[in-house]
């Protein structure tokens, strides 16, 4: 069901995700007191716990930003595709994801300034990085289908917990850069002023497209990558 080509197709569909994400949450201003620890841990904390109870995380798509105590869900059991290694699911780095977010992307792309709309902001915030967070630990299923397509290379470096040469094997640099190119391009269709003026006016983006191929370059990628190489090491347990 998934192969490497199909996982790609999701990533590249991912990233319409991320990039109006990004339109979205830059909309508004940074508004400061959404990032009082308290108030966001709780709205985020209890969105998720929500989103658990409604079957979220039964996913495995899905990897949650607080996972201690999370709800059972409660919808009917669904019988999601089994296509990775039971490993997978000890594979969260949303804590790093979630630094990174706080700490160098928000600063990047919003503006400082602030209008009152803390929960919109919050909740701009947690959909961004549920969108983030699902590109990256995608990294699972695209090293599932990678090692379903050649066990032979990746035995033995797994066996070796050789992580340098996995990294290698699994490293695509001419996809990497297709990637990075296509995003910009995809922000700067995205966020333009649409009118029905023929000629539309300036070249203002909603978000920089500079900022978006920045986010791959230096962080969704590799933070795909390292997931891909933890998966790895997991996938003869
Ligand atoms: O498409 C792949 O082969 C991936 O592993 C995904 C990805 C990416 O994050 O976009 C990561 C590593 C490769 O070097 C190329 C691209």
């Amino acid at each position: 069901e998934y192969t490497l080509d199909s996982a790609r197709e999701c990533l590249a569909r991912q990233e319409d995700t991320i990039i109006f994400g990004l339109i979205e949450r830059g909309r508004l201003p940074f508004n400061a007191p959404t990032y009082n620890y308290t108030f966001l841990t709780f709205l985020l904390r209890d969105s998720e716990a929500i989103q658990a109870k409604a079957g979220r995380y039964t996913n495995p798509e899905e990897n949650p930003f607080f996972p201690e105590n999370l709800p059972p869900s409660v919808v009917p059991h669904y019988p999601f595709s089994e296509f990775l290694h039971p490993a997978a699911a000890l594979i969260n780095i949303n804590k790093d994801i979630w630094k990174l977010y706080f700490h160098e992307l928000l600063p990047m792309f919003v503006a400082s300034g602030d209008d009152g709309n803390y929960a919109q902001t919050a909740a701009a915030d947690l959909s961004l990085l549920q969108a983030i967070s699902r590109r990256i630990h995608y990294g699972k299923f695209v090293a599932e289908a990678k090692f379903r397509e050649s066990p032979q290379c990746y035995k033995p470096l797994i066996r070796a917990k050789d992580r340098e040469a996995l990294m290698k094997l699994l490293t695509s640099e001419s996809v990497e850069k297709m990637v990075v190119k296509r995003v910009k391009k995809k922000a700067m269709v995205f966020g333009q002023e649409v009118t029905l003026d023929r000629d539309v006016k300036g070249k203002k983006y909603k978000v920089d497209p500079s900022v978006v191929s920045l986010l791959y370059q230096k962080w969704i990628i590799p933070l795909t990558k390292i997931v891909e190489v933890e998966y790895l090491l997991r996938r003869l347990h």
